[in-house]
């Protein structure tokens, strides 16, 4: 398995965004963002650098030859990568989709650093229109919560379509809980996780604000019926911490 915890230099910049006192803005995947997003994401998402490598091994398993994969909100490719290295040699192509061009910029850069034979496909687009077809393993890393509620099974119907039989969509996500006493208890545990990162009290509080209208997050029931409805089904819970989950959606054979 590759070792996907240093994929290049710029890696290093630390996330010190939220560190002052600021007026509230919407979170968004500018400039900025891009520059510390190896740090950021690693210090924010319980559970990451175990997901990343885990989408080589199941992209390895469940990618067919001939096929198309798709790394949907790929930012930076570490997601992408992860799936250059679980596909086979056999015909197969890659594609990495973001509709921030900060994120597109850097990644091309990775990916070139990356020293591995399988072209990738960048596309600045937005993952509602770009086109899907002949796939086999898509990837939503983390990205589906930040899309509109009211497109979101458009988007898993058109990928779901688009997939072949035993083809597989690996989506992860942040969730929230029915119960207002585990809601309560993962997001205090969510935020002593980034607290033991280095994250102070003031850079916990102005982010959650930040993400409060861009980041909208479903219960895994929610998820499991939309999932089931666009055409998936076998929808498995494969990794979860706390308040984050990476699920396997098959579609059937
Ligand atoms: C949390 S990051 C994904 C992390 C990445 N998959 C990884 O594993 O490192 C979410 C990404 O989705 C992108 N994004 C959000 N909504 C999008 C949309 N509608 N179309 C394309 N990209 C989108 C953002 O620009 C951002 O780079
Ligand atoms: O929920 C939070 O507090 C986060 O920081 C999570 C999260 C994410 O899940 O994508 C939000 C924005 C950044 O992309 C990095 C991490």
């Amino acid at each position: 398995m590759t070792d996907h915890r240093k994929p290049g230099k710029p890696a290093q910049a630390l996330d010190t965004l939220y560190a002052s006192d600021q007026p509230r803005q919407d979170f968004r995947f500018d400039a900025s963002v891009a520059r510390v997003f190896p740090d950021m994401i690693r210090r924010s998402v319980p559970g990451y650098t175990t997901i990343i490598p885990m989408i080589e091994v199941i992209t390895e398993q469940y990618m067919q030859p001939g096929s198309h994969g798709y790394d949907l909100g790929c930012s930076l490719g570490a997601s992408t990568l992860a799936m250059r290295h679980g596909m086979p040699d056999s015909g197969c192509t890659l594609v990495g989709v973001d509709n921030s061009d900060a994120m597109i910029e850097r990644c091309e850069h990775f990916i070139a650093l990356d020293d591995h034979p399988l072209p990738v496909e960048l596309r600045c687009e937005d993952i509602l229109d770009t086109a899907i077809e002949n796939a086999s393993v898509t990837t939503l890393n983390f990205t589906l919560q930040f899309v509109d509620p009211d497109r979101r099974l458009e988007l898993l119907s058109r990928i779901a379509n688009a997939t072949r039989p035993g083809g597989v969509l690996i989506l992860s996500e942040k969730i929230r809980f029915e119960s207002d006493a585990e809601q309560a208890t993962q997001t205090l545990l969510h935020h002593e996780f980034k607290r033991a990162n280095g994250y102070s009290g003031l850079e916990i509080s102005q982010k959650r604000s930040a993400l409060e209208q861009v980041l909208i997050p479903e219960t895994l029931a929610e998820h499991r019926k939309r999932l089931e409805q666009a055409g998936f089904h076998n929808v498995m819970v494969w990794y979860q911490c706390f308040n984050f989950i990476s699920m396997l959606a098959f579609k059937p054979a």
